[in-house]
Parts: C-alpha cells; sequence; structure tokens
C-alpha cells in the first residue's frame, strides 16, 4: 500500500529537480540500512517505466569487518550489479583519529570514498537515502550547532568530479520508509557503528518528535521553510540597505 505512495513521491522530487537523465549511470550508495534499501527497491521499480533509460548499480562500502553476504545476494536477485569495497574509515576514526564527535568524519570519508568509487565505475550520478525527515533535522542541527540556515541539496553537481549526486527519497517521511522495509521485509545489515543511535541527530529528532506533538505541524512547517528560497536570506543586508 505505501509502496506506491514512496513511488509517486520519489517520481515528484525525481521530476522538480530533475534528477535523471537519459544513459545516466547511477550509483545507489547501499549502506545496509532500512533508507538507502527502500532507495534501491525504489529506483529499481522507477527503472522499469522511467521515460529515460538509465543505468543502476550498488555500491556499499564496508567500514571494516561487515559481513555484506545478504546485500551480495539481494542485488544478485534484483539484477544489479553490485560492489563491495573495503576501506579502513572504522580504524581511522576510532582508533588512529579517536573521534569524540565521530559522526562527521565518518560521513565525509564515507562520502569521499563512495564518489571516487562511483568516478571510477564510470557512474556519473551517486544516489543516497537521505529523506525529509534527515533534511528537517540537518537544517535544525545547522541553526543549532553551526549558527546557519543550510542543509543538503535534493540534487549537488561535484563539478570536480564531474558527478551529480540525488536524493530522490528527500519528500518522504521516514516512517513510509519504515513500513515498506517491515512489509517488503527488507534484508536489513545492523549497523556497525559504535556511535549508532547516540548522535546529536538522534537527540534532535527527538525534540523535532515532540515539538510536531505539543504544536502540530511543526515537522510540516519547517519542511516548507526550506522549500521557501525567497525567505532564506532572511536579514540580507544588501537587500535591506
Ligand atoms: N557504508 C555505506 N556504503 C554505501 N553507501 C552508504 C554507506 N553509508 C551511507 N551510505 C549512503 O549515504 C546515505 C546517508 O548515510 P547515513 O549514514 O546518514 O545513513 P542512514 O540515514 O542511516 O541511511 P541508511 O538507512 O541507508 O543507512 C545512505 O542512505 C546511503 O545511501
Amino acid at each position: 500500500m505505501y509502496m506506491q505512495k514512496l513511488l509517486s513521491k520519489a517520481r515528484q522530487a525525481i521530476k522538480d529537480f530533475d534528477m535523471i537523465q537519459e544513459n545516466d549511470k547511477i550509483a545507489v550508495g547501499l549502506s545496509g540500512g532500512k533508507d538507502s534499501l527502500t532507495l534501491l527497491h525504489i529506483l529499481k521499480r522507477y527503472q522499469s517505466f522511467s521515460p529515460e533509460k538509465f543505468e543502476l548499480i550498488a555500491i556499499t562500502l564496508n567500514p571494516g569487518g561487515v559481513d555484506n553476504s545478504i546485500l551480495h545476494n539481494l542485488c544478485k536477485k534484483l539484477e544489479i550489479p553490485f560492489y563491495e569495497i573495503q576501506t579502513n574509515i572504522k580504524e581511522i576514526v576510532f582508533d588512529i583519529r579517536k573521534e569524540k564527535n565521530p559522526c562527521s568524519l565518518c560521513a565525509n570519508l564515507r562520502r569521499g570514498a563512495l564518489n571516487d568509487n562511483a568516478n571510477k565505475l564510470g557512474c556519473n550520478k551517486v544516489a543516497l537515502g537521505h529523506h525529509k525527515d534527515d533534511a528537517i533535522e540537518t537544517f535544525l542541527m545547522s541553526m543549532f550547532y553551526e549558527g546557519r540556515v543550510n542543509c543538503f541539496s535534493p540534487k549537488t553537481i561535484m563539478d570536480k568530479q564531474d558527478l551529480t549526486i540525488i536524493r530522490p527519497l528527500i519528500y518522504i517521511d521516514e516512517y513510509m520508509i519504515k513500513k515498506v522495509t517491515k512489509e517488503f521485509n527488507y534484508p536489513v545489515v545492523q549497523n556497525p557503528c559504535p556511535a549508532n543511535e547516540n548522535t546529536k541527530r538522534q537527540e534532535i529528532k527527538e525534540l523535532i518528535s515532540k515539538l510536531n506533538k505539543e504544536i502540530p505541524g511543526t515537522k510540516k512547517n519547517l519542511f516548507g521553510a526550506l522549500n521557501n528560497s525567497e525567505k532564506l536570506f532572511i536579514w540580507d543586508k544588501e537587500k535591506i540597505k
């Protein structure tokens, strides 16, 4: 039941932000978590009726010591070429750098490795599993922790690498992804991260959920604010002068 809704929201995002073109070769960043598993299935379905013909592969970065055979099998079943890349990200973040706030270094290393490998495999696009809740959380985190109004974009062109990053799940709520993951029994790989669920992001997620109960519509309005580009430069000195 939810799959059709998800597919239609993904289709809308792909159209609104012009994410896919004819002959694209798209690498799905497949972590084995619910979001990227859903993304892989959605893009596979979308491929069957998309007006633009495109190629799909999956890349999984192994941070060190994770058994991803379940993802190998899934991709074989879906007939999507699968590439597992061994990395030492876990060792760098936790043993060498001994990071107190490991998430941002880990995310940077993963992003770099994913983009480099996608490039090497001849892809011109990388698809990531970020969804609507991720966007709202990132939007608030950038204000609370960095003092700036910022968020990742649905589509980012990386000039230096000749690569475009797309986020087709950007209109989809996390609860819908959870429903579909359960309904279709996607083979979720246990997240090996020692900081999992114990992060600033988790705190912000809980705060947003609390606020949404106290002030109904909070989440919807925050997402609306993110889409309201006219109001993003609130106190723009050049405009006000
Ligand atoms: N180890 C990895 N290998 C390949 N792609 C990854 C990996 N880790 C993250 N990604 C990609 O980056 C996206 C955002 O990463 P993040 O760590 O925020 O994951 P997440 O929100 O927990 O999503 P998921 O449920 O897919 O793990 C993922 O949805 C996925 O597309």
